[in-house]
């Protein structure tokens, strides 16, 4: 996936000659330490393509910082990685040779500019500590730095350079989204519904958690979040209760030695609602399958909850059958699916789109397609991902979750389901996909059958809302 950052970086990193920021981060004496872990965070993000949330955790969650500098450090590098391409464009515009700039120089710059345009911060103390990141990392740089910062303050008034309600390359600048992805929102959503969906994205997101009922029951986890005074909040999608699904309204609880045990003895791990509604609403209520096979089964989070879910409602684990197409990945999977107590009948790595070659004459009661998808429902957890997908990702995306869907079907049994899930909210990945096989040959023996009561799953962002989740379920007629 193309970021423009990261080719920027590669760039400007043979003439620098560093690998990353992070020294200059440590060398930057009179910048806030918060500003400084920021920068960090800004450059292994860039330079290893690497998820915020993920280095954040490591480098600012697990450091020394103040709680408040902790929370600050968090917010800007959040903020940068979510308005990364903005913030270029607005940075460009107050420098003559926008390619010259060195991509560390630039790191710096897009804290300060962050500040300056989307937080209400004071500008002056944006440019200042602007500045002295800049000067730690390249000294020569501090004056540019201050020019193009002061020229950002100036220009901040004319942000985001048009009229929202008539512009829409304004409107996507102003909630920090590539233009070509808000015009796609706006066809999909609809206006109100892409506006909705970009602000939402810029949130924080909630917490749930999944109570595994293979090593606990709900009232034994209630019990030990009410002792760490962080009581669980029950969680509803539409009218329906997310079964062993809880909302954690103060994260602080996961500081507690009880809930840290709880997540040490795999009684309890952190999944999206939603995520865990479609490990439910996947599953038939009124009969067990005697067979199921997960494909796309990454690190085992769904092959968790699925097996959870099968315990709660049949009280008894799935025959499961687990594929993937990284064996990494098919490792970490039986490695950490038999820390939770959830079993795994045969753990396969192959292509999922030539599932003859891989699991040639198996046949399932059940297959369960949880598709690779541009994940734009998660972006308050990973918000890089706007400026790293490209058209031609989803339209790959896309062509993959149909090609897997064609090539399991001949792998369903006779009043079998084979079910479709993905975290997007963009009709090529989701509702196309379903449509697209339902009207293909391999699709012709399968109609649309309930789920979670409705007979299309989908979640919207709002605030305190799950992730944006897309399931359907097909059983096969004939
Ligand atoms: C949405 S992720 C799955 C997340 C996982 N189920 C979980 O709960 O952690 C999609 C998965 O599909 C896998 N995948 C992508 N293309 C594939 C293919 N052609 N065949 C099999 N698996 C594939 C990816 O490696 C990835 O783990």
């Amino acid at each position: 996936m193309a970021y423009k950052g990261t080719e920027r970086g590669r760039a400007s990193d043979r003439v620098s000659g560093r690998a990353n920021g992070s020294v200059g981060a440590q060398r930057a004496a009179k910048a806030s330490p918060a500003r400084r872990a920021a920068l960090e965070v800004g450059s292994i993000v860039r330079t290893r393509s690497a998820y915020a949330q993920d280095v954040i955790a490591k480098h600012v969650d697990a450091s020394s910082l103040s709680p408040e500098d902790r929370a600050f450090a968090t917010k800007l590098a959040l903020g940068v990685a979510s308005s990364s391409g903005t913030l270029d464009e607005v940075i460009d515009r107050c420098l003559k040779s926008p390619s010259d700039i060195k991509s560390d120089v630039r790191d710096a710059l897009r804290i300060s500019t962050y500040e300056i345009v989307f937080l209400d911060k004071s500008p002056h103390a944006a440019v200042d500590q602007g500045v002295e990141l800049v000067r730690a990392i390249a000294p020569k740089a501090a004056g540019l730095a201050n020019a193009v910062l002061r020229k950002i303050v100036a220009s901040k008034a004319e942000f985001p350079f048009g009229d929202p309600a008539t512009d829409a390359a304004a409107l996507a600048r102003s909630h920090a989204f590539p233009v070509w992805l808000a015009n796609r929102l706006i066809a999909d959503l609809g206006r109100d519904g892409a506006i909705d969906f970009m602000a939402a994205s810029n949130e924080p997101a909630p917490v749930f958690v999944a109570v595994n009922s293979l090593k606990a029951s709900d009232e034994s986890v209630l019990a030990v979040f009410e002792r760490a005074s962080a009581p669980l909040q029950t969680v509803r999608i539409g009218t329906e209760a997310v079964a062993g699904c809880y909302r954690l309204a103060a994260p602080k609880a996961l500081q507690d030695e009880g809930v840290k045990r709880l997540f040490s003895d795999g009684k309890i791990l952190v999944s999206d609602a939603a995520s865990q509604m479609v490990a439910a609403g996947v599953l038939s209520k009124s009969k067990k399958p005697a067979t199921f096979l997960e494909i796309g089964a990454g690190r085992a989070t769904k092959t968790i909850l699925l097996q959870s879910n099968a315990n709660r409602l049949y009280e008894s684990q799935l025959e499961l059958s687990t594929l993937d197409n990284h064996e990494f990945k098919t490792k970490l999977l039986v490695e950490r699916a038999s820390r939770y107590g959830a079993r795994v009948s045969a753990a396969h790595t192959g292509d999922a789109t030539k599932l003859d070659e891989v699991l040639p004459a198996a046949v399932f009661d059940e297959v369960f397609i949880d598709a690779p998808c541009s994940g734009l429902g998660t972006l308050r957890r990973h918000p890089e991902i706007r400026w790293r997908i490209t058209e031609q990702d989803i339209d790959r995306l896309a062509e993959t979750g149909l090609a897997m869907l064609e090539s399991a079907a001949g792998h369903v049994a006779p009043g079998g389901v084979l079910a479709y899930a993905t975290c997007t909210v963009l009709k090529a990945e989701n509702a196309a996909v379903v449509k697209r096989f339902l009207e293909s040959e391999a699709g012709s023996p399968f109609a649309l059958d309930e789920i979670c009561k409705t007979r299309v799953f989908s979640t919207r962002l709002a605030p305190r809302s799950s992730d944006a989740h897309f399931a359907v379920r097909m059983v096969r007629t004939r």
